[in-house]
């Protein structure tokens, strides 16, 4: 069967630098998994993350969704933006709009979806994440943990089967963190997959079932996470990406 979206030996090098990003990148995510993905500063993780909803397109390798290649028409990537969400590091590379029900409603808006399947959506996802009482706000007057969970309503808005997520929870008082952990469990048990890139090991250790580290532009570990941290070879492999 094939995978919900497979990365296959990836390779990209940034406009304008000179050290590739990704270097042979090759990971398989099936449904209803809850990945972290670890790796040490610049190891890779955003950069790959952004392949997979066609942000980035790899100078070499492949993506593919439910076993087809990416297409990067327009088309295409609305097709792939429709399955895959990515929250991306920085809110403020993801909030546009001059309100938070604006920018929480263009994504369904893009779907094509009907006025009333967008409020609905909006006001369920707006619930969710907990910024129901914050929809006539203005974006930029958002605190950095409000901007995040905005940044997550819109994409859990457009009902992802995968959600990526690039270290958004660090930024999160424990409540609302836990409040998040809880939005991901939902939508796992609902069949989708949620991937974590963070240095969060407790993460790692308490909520993922795979952990995924990278080094160098490669994935060099995709294990079971109990596994991950107990092997004494998978300990020795994964080294100071894990290390406390
Ligand atoms: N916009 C960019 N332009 C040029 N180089 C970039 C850009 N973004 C990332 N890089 C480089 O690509 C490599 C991979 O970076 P990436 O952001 O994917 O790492 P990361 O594992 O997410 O790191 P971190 O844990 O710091 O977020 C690094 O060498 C980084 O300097």
């Amino acid at each position: 069967m094939s995978a919900l979206i497979e990365f296959d030996n990836l390779h990209y090098t940034f406009p304008g630098s000179r050290m590739p990003a990704l270097r042979g990148a090759t990971l398989r995510i099936e449904a209803g998994q809850r990945i972290v993905l670890l790796g040490r500063n610049g190891a890779g993780k955003s950069t790959l993350l952004l392949h997979a909803n066609g942000i980035l397109r790899p100078a070499a390798g492949q993506v593919r969704l439910n076993g087809k290649p990416l297409e990067y028409t327009r088309r295409g990537l609305l097709m792939v933006r429709r399955q895959v969400g990515v929250v991306f590091q920085n809110p403020d590379d993801q909030l546009f709009s001059a309100s938070v029900r604006q920018d929480i409603s263009f994504g369904p808006l893009n779907l094509g979806l009907s006025i009333d399947e967008v409020r609905h959506r909006v006001a369920a996802a707006a619930d969710l994440c907990g910024v129901g009482d914050l929809l006539d706000r203005p974006t930029h007057a958002l605190s950095g943990g409000q901007k995040t969970r905005v940044a997550l309503a819109g994409v859990l808005a457009m009902g992802p089967d995968i959600l990526l997520v690039d270290e958004a929870t660090s930024g999160l008082d424990p409540w609302m963190r836990r409040q998040v952990f809880a939005i991901f469990n939902r939508l796992v048990e609902r069949g989708a997959t949620v991937v974590l890139a963070t240095h969060d090991l407790d993460a790692a250790q308490h909520w993922a079932d795979t952990v995924v580290v990278m080094h160098e532009g490669r994935v060099a570990v995709a294990a079971p996470a109990a596994k991950v941290f107990t092997d004494p070879d998978l300990r020795a492999q994964v080294g100071p990406e894990i290390e406390r």
